[in-house]
């Protein structure tokens, strides 16, 4: 049986030092340079973790812990293609689907490098004939609703990615995302979509998700019923997936299909065919940006020394908190509009990889692992769950991100932002004392004092991006990749499967018909009361 990390003597040197860590404060005042000492830049960005509760000790011990957990061996294995999701026995290669065209990748004897560059071509040959309106819908007019219908991986990325990267987009193009199964979803969707130029693209890697294949059924009875004849269906379906037979069983023609890889994650996917409504909305050259801005990271990652690497910082920083500092939570707070759906995408991201309780070999942890990730875009968080952040019994570290350009151009608007985000990382860094309040407000009692006192103290970074581009934003997920890897690493478990939500798509299964003539015996009375309490409504 394997040691566990938490057994070693470096993980009880860590909690030490976190157990007697001095606060922000006095870490700022032993140490004038903090600043310097404690933030990093690569790829356009730069990291301040100076606001992180932690010394130079601490960041050194840290260091180590990766190294005694072999983070650069893992990421090589990674990279180079070994098989390290071993509950499915694949390798994880995302990095792939973003190597420049030449670069050669060699699987199983096969130059995949290669074949990630055929599949771009056909979403460049497809993206363009739909934006330059030479693809065709079955009455002769040309394209201008898309509707992506994926759930998760096959869904957020797309999504988070095309409202980022809004600016970019051709305007005569509407784009939606339909995702849930609730047919509101859809029917809200084709309720103000026009059949003749609708593009349906259904997103699944496996082709077999409930979700989005009775939202994909819906639309194509939708599209029938309002006129398309069958064999024109092809030119409002394509499908993204690794299951290239299961789509071109649902009636999606093959030359439609846009395949990728079992070695392609879900949610690591959007750099994939899974990105055709991205390359769609915004056009094959910025997609391509992206993929180069992700490939940027990727050598950072691969090649910067720890001490410098911002995947293996952050992951580190997220360590210390959740485990050392027992800050279980992480906000994410951008401070972008069009960061709106970041906070969701990186909660798969992070929940979805990481939120697993057993090592590689099958052993129960007895450590905590992945943080629960939530977010907001600034400054609506401020007036919504920041009040928490600031005041509550609960410590939750938070990511600022933010973004020195101002491409809207509107005055005072960028400047109220960025200050609004730098004086969040403040009050929660400084705080504001009794004596501060009452040198404000006089001398009142107690009770009206205590209340409007900060206790400060609280752990932030700021991921500083100097624009947000294609480009800057393909480095920004790829460096939240990277970080969930490594965490994933130090705490011994896989990041790459995702059993955690099988049980209850199995138990949908059993349930579907809602019939509660078909109630077995053994279900519990909760379930069999829901059941008879839905019959009766439904009378
Ligand atoms: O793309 P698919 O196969 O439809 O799966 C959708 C999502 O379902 C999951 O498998 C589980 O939620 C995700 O990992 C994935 O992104």
């Amino acid at each position: 049986m394997a040691i566990s990390v938490s057994r070693t003597p470096l993980w009880c040197l860590l909690q030490q030092r976190a157990n007697n860590m001095p606060s922000l404060k006095e870490l700022f005042r032993a140490d004038p340079q903090r600043f310097t000492h404690f933030s990093a830049s690569a790829c356009g960005m730069l990291l301040d973790y100076s606001k992180q509760r932690m010394d130079t000790t601490a960041k050194l011990n840290l260091l180590a812990l990766a190294r005694q957990q072999e983070v650069e061996s893992r990421r090589d294995a990674m990279l180079r293609g070994e098989a390290i999701n071993n509950t499915e026995n694949r390798a994880v290669l995302h990095t792939v689907l973003r190597l420049p065209k030449g670069e050669k990748f060699m699987l199983n004897g096969e130059n995949i490098a290669a074949d990630v560059h055929s599949v771009l071509a056909q979403m460049r040959s497809f993206s363009d004939a739909v934006r330059e309106g030479r693809w065709l819908g079955y009455t002769g007019k040309p394209i201008r609703t898309i509707i992506n219908i994926g759930i998760g991986g096959s869904d957020l990325g797309p999504q988070m990615a095309c409202i980022a990267l809004a600016p970019w987009s051709q305007k005569n193009l509407s784009l939606h995302f339909v995702s849930n199964v609730d047919g509101r979803h859809v029917a809200d969707s084709l309720e103000n979509a026009d059949p003749e130029t609708t593009l349906i693209v259904v997103a699944s890697k496996t082709f077999t998700t409930m979700e989005t294949l009775t939202n994909a059924r819906t639309a194509r009875e939708w599209m029938l019923n309002h006129g398309c004849p069958e064999d024109q269906i092809r030119q409002h379906f394509v499908a993204l997936s690794t299951n290239v037979k299961a789509a071109a069983a649902f009636g999606i023609a093959e030359e439609n299909v846009f395949p990728f890889w079992n070695w392609a994650g879900g949610r690591y996917s959007m750099w994939s065919a899974i990105g055709l409504s991205i390359a769609l909305y915004v056009g094959a050259d910025r997609f391509e940006e992206m993929l180069a801005g992700a490939h940027e990271m990727d050598l950072h990652f691969a090649q910067a020394p720890l001490e410098q690497n911002l995947p293996v910082l952050m992951a580190l920083i997220g360590v210390w908190n959740i485990n050392f500092l027992g800050l279980q939570a992480l906000s994410i707070a951008p401070y972008h509009q069009r960061m709106t759906r970041l906070p969701a995408y990186l909660q798969q991201l992070e929940m979805e990889s990481n939120g697993k309780s057993v090592t590689r070999e099958g052993q129960r942890v007895d450590y905590t692992t992945s943080p629960i990730l939530f977010g907001e875009a600034g400054t609506n968080g401020q007036h919504a769950y920041f009040q928490l952040l600031h005041q509550g019994a609960t410590i939750i570290p938070t990511d600022f991100i933010v973004v020195a350009d101002d491409d809207a151009g509107l005055p005072g608007h960028n400047q109220a932002l960025l200050a609004n985000c730098f004086a969040q990382s403040k009050a929660m860094a400084w705080g504001k004392n009794i004596d501060e309040v009452r040198a404000e407000l006089g001398d009142l009692p107690e009770k009206m004092l205590a209340p409007r006192v900060f206790e400060g103290n609280r752990p932030t970074s700021t991921l500083l991006l100097d624009s947000l581009t294609p480009r800057s934003l393909g480095a920004l997920i790829a460096l939240y990749e990277h970080k969930v890897f490594v965490q994933s690493v130090i705490w011994d478990i896989n990041a790459f499967d995702q059993w955690g939500v099988e049980l209850g798509k199995s138990l949908a299964q059993q349930l579907i018909s809602l019939d509660p003539a078909a109630v077995k015996e053994e279900y519990d009375s909760s379930t069999k009361g829901l059941l008879k309490a839905l019959t009766k409504r439904h009378r």
